[in-house]
């Protein structure tokens, strides 16, 4: 087959586009996604979330390099690499962030129609919400948004105890204000996961004009003439370096780490890098690689005093129950994703607009680079600057497309984040005395009863800060006259014709919230400037704030 477009990259924004340009706009489509297929059963199981983290076959896992301000320590990013990316492995939180996020957007871009306003329809019109239907939430659409089947008792206890200390009950973190503690919706529908194959990329196949090729690594992009024509890649464990061409545009879609090193080994980025590693600059552009932001979060952890959260139930006749109520009835602790309530708040002033993004982990929880952590029934709260002031970046390592890059998350980089992390944390010991949950809890074990002082915690933050998997920012949109800029308000690469960074890459600054669905809206912009399909006009709801000063190019 021919094609009128390559996708690189079978994630959360790939499959997106994929199965709109074949499925809508009748464009034959090439996806090339470096990981396996998403058959394994694990990954339509809402709780197969916590089992896949652990799964080398499915996940990326990026060694950051030594952080300066964590003593050195070199903390992992794990990451997609199966068909569905992020949307097959992640916790499957329904998270937008606040509308302030996305007018940032637009004043950074310079084009209105990356504000709030303008994308509320995006959101509402792809979503099927099983709750909610309303100015902020649409049904009918291919999106699956539910509320959890089973949250258990932690999880209940959490959302009353957080109420204990001030903070207003949220049945939804997406509708007219963040603020508040609740439990949160996902991306699932009658106890199965909606990943983005589901959604976008398997209605689409019964066109025919979509291919996608698994175990696929792309190498580097083919530029004849100053246009992006095509991809270099390999298949499996073969050594053989295939090409794959397109009469339309390349989109490259391989998430925040890869896309930008994708480009460096293609010779757009920066110049002086490139040369480091023998490659010749076709394209001089500084910020391919620089702007990497992420969440990270620092855990309060406590032990239980008794059988509660999910501890020992992936183990032994609870594991045999659980599995037999979900093949029979689809109900019970399977159909969670392990992170079923969670708040907002800002640790200075309840009052405010929200900091910290608060998960409630029903059990004990750490990153598989931890390995002192305690097996028992626990409760991990984990404290997440939700508009992180950090900035790191991605570089080569070598010009070998097989070498990881090098990760620079700058993880607590600006005091801010770590003054942030460290309210995060007294809160999150302030809701553990609140009742109900007070009468639950045996001890604390991390940081500690005996870590008071803020340079205690500031320890502790540095030992346990942990990604919480969003790395966007690598490849920004920006407005003309941006030195620092990589994609125009359209999304397409500078200085190349035939080329657009479809993913998380593309967001210039993060959001207040799980970035999944951010993506998605990403990515669906993009199907709409790469087809000339007509502007959607933001639905005619009243503005929930005042609107931002927009300056148009
Ligand atoms: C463990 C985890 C938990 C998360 N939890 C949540 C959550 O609860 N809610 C939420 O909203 N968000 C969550 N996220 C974040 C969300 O999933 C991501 O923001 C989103 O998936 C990013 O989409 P993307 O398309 O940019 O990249 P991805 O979805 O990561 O897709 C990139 C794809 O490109 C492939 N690829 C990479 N390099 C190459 C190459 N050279 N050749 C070919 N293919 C390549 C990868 O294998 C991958 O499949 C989580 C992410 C993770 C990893």
């Amino acid at each position: 087959m021919s094609y009128d477009h390559i996708v690189v990259g079978g994630g959360t924004a790939g499959c997106l586009a994929a199965g709109k340009l074949a499925g809508e706009h009748g464009a034959r489509v090439l996806v090339l996604e470096a990981g396996p297929d998403d058959r394994n059963p694990l990954i339509r199981m809402p709780a197969g979330f916590v089992k896949l983290l652990g799964v080398e076959k499915y996940m990326w896992f990026y060694k950051s390099v030594a952080q300066a301000r964590l003593g050195g320590r070199r903390p992992i990013v794990p990451q997609g690499r199966v068909l569905g990316g992020g949307s097959s492995v992640n916790a499957m939180v329904y998270m937008r962030g606040q509308p302030a996020d996305y007018d940032g957007w637009a004043d950074e871009i310079g084009d209105e129609h990356w504000s709030y306003d303008a994308l509320l329809p995006y959101f509402t019109g792809m979503e099927d919400n099983a709750r909610l239907n309303d100015d902020y939430h649409g049904v009918g659409g291919p999106w699956k948004v539910s509320d959890l089947d089973h949250i258990c008792e932690l999880s209940r206890a959490f959302v009353l105890a957080a109420q204990g200390i001030g903070l207003p009950h949220n049945s939804d973190f997406n509708g007219r204000s963040q603020r508040g503690v609740g439990a949160y919706q996902v991306t699932t529908r009658d106890g199965r996961r909606c990943s983005a194959v589901d959604a976008f990329l398997r209605p689409a196949m019964a066109s025919g004009r979509l291919e996608v090729k698994t175990s696929c690594l792309v190498h580097s992009l083919i530029i004849e003439d100053g246009r992006a024509v095509g991809v270099r890649y390999s298949q499996g464990e073969g050594r053989t370096v295939l090409e794959a061409r397109c009469d339309g545009e390349v989109l490259l879609a391989a998430g925040a780490i890869a896309t930008p090193k994708l480009l460096m080994l293609s010779g757009i980025g920066p110049a002086d890098h490139l040369k480091t590693h023998g490659i010749h600059a076709l394209v001089d552009l500084p910020g391919v690689g620089a702007n990497l932001q992420d969440h990270t979060e620092t855990p309060v952890v406590a032990l239980c005093n008794g059988p509660y959260g999910y501890y020992g139930h992936d183990r032994g006749w609870k594991q045999m129950r659980n599995g037999l109520e979900y093949l029979v009835n689809r109900t019970g602790p399977v159909t969670s994703n392990g992170v079923e309530a969670g708040a907002f708040f800002d640790p200075d002033d309840l009052s405010n607009d929200p900091k910290i993004q608060q998960f409630c982990v029903p059990t004990v929880y750490l990153d598989k680079d931890h390995t002192d952590q305690q097996a028992s029934h626990g409760l991990t709260l984990n404290s997440c600057v939700a508009k992180p002031r950090s900035r790191g970046s991605v570089q080569l390592a070598s010009a070998d497309p097989k070498d990881q890059p090098l990760v620079d998350p700058n993880y607590l980089a600006d005091p801010e984040d770590l003054r942030l992390s460290i309210g995060g944390v007294r809160r999150a010991r302030e809701i553990l005395q609140q009742e109900p949950l007070r009468s639950m809890i045996a001890r604390e074990i991390f940081p500690g009863p005996d870590k008071m002082s803020d340079a205690d915690l500031a320890e502790h933050a540095k030992r346990f800060v942990k990604t919480v998997y969003h790395p966007v920012g690598t490849c920004r949109m920006a407005r003309e006259g941006d030195i620092g800029g990589v994609l125009g308000a359209d999304m397409r690469v500078r200085g190349v014709e035939g080329l657009r960074v479809i993913d998380a890459s593309a967001i210039p600054t993060i959001i207040a919230g799980n970035t999944n669905a951010a993506v998605l809206v990403v990515a669906d912009k993009a199907v709409e400037f790469i087809t000339g399909a007509k502007r959607r006009q933001p639905a005619g709801i009243a503005p929930r704030r005042e609107p931002s000063t927009l300056q148009t190019a």
